[in-house]
């Protein structure tokens, strides 16, 4: 399974984390938003696609760049996760989604709970935010 997911930058070198919604797959962590690429979409439209439907907002393709990449099990499937960097965007982040969204920091990102992979993100995240 691959999966796009999006770095948003905030103020103060903040990062948009999302809480996955109570009753689903890995309920209550924090995830970078995204989704599933389909089997017909590429991995920038997929993102577009899920940020539209998490998040009500608009990003263009020429506002994503990526950031790093991680790989291992989610549950009993393999995952591949590309984190894009999204420099810009149109609308307010809307929580409509998600249980809960945030701004965080690499150090408050560190602490919270969050699948087992995105821990793997987290050293791409601090260069970003120092660069
Ligand atoms: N969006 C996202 N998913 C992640 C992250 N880390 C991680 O292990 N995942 C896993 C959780 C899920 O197994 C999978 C994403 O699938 P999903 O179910 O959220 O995607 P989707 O929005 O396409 O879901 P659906 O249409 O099937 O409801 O990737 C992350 O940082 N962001």
């Amino acid at each position: 399974m691959i999966v796009a997911a999006a770095a948003l930058p905030g103020e103060g070198g903040r990062w948009l984390l999302q809480k996955r919604p109570a009753g689903g797959d890995m309920a209550g962590l924090w995830e970078f938003p995204g989704g599933k690429v389909e089997a017909d979409e590429g991995p920038v439209d997929a993102l577009i696609r899920e940020l539209h439907e998490e998040l009500g907002i608009g990003i263009a393709a020429r506002d994503v760049a990526p950031l790093t990449f991680a790989s291992g099990l989610a549950g009993p499937r393999d995952l591949l996760l590309l984190l894009y960097h999204v420099a810009t965007w149109s609308g307010d982040v809307t929580a409509l989604h998600a249980d809960e969204i945030g701004w965080f920091d690499t150090a408050s990102i560190a602490r919270l709970a969050m699948p087992p992979i995105d821990y793997l993100l987290l050293d791409s995240l601090r260069e970003r935010s120092r660069g």
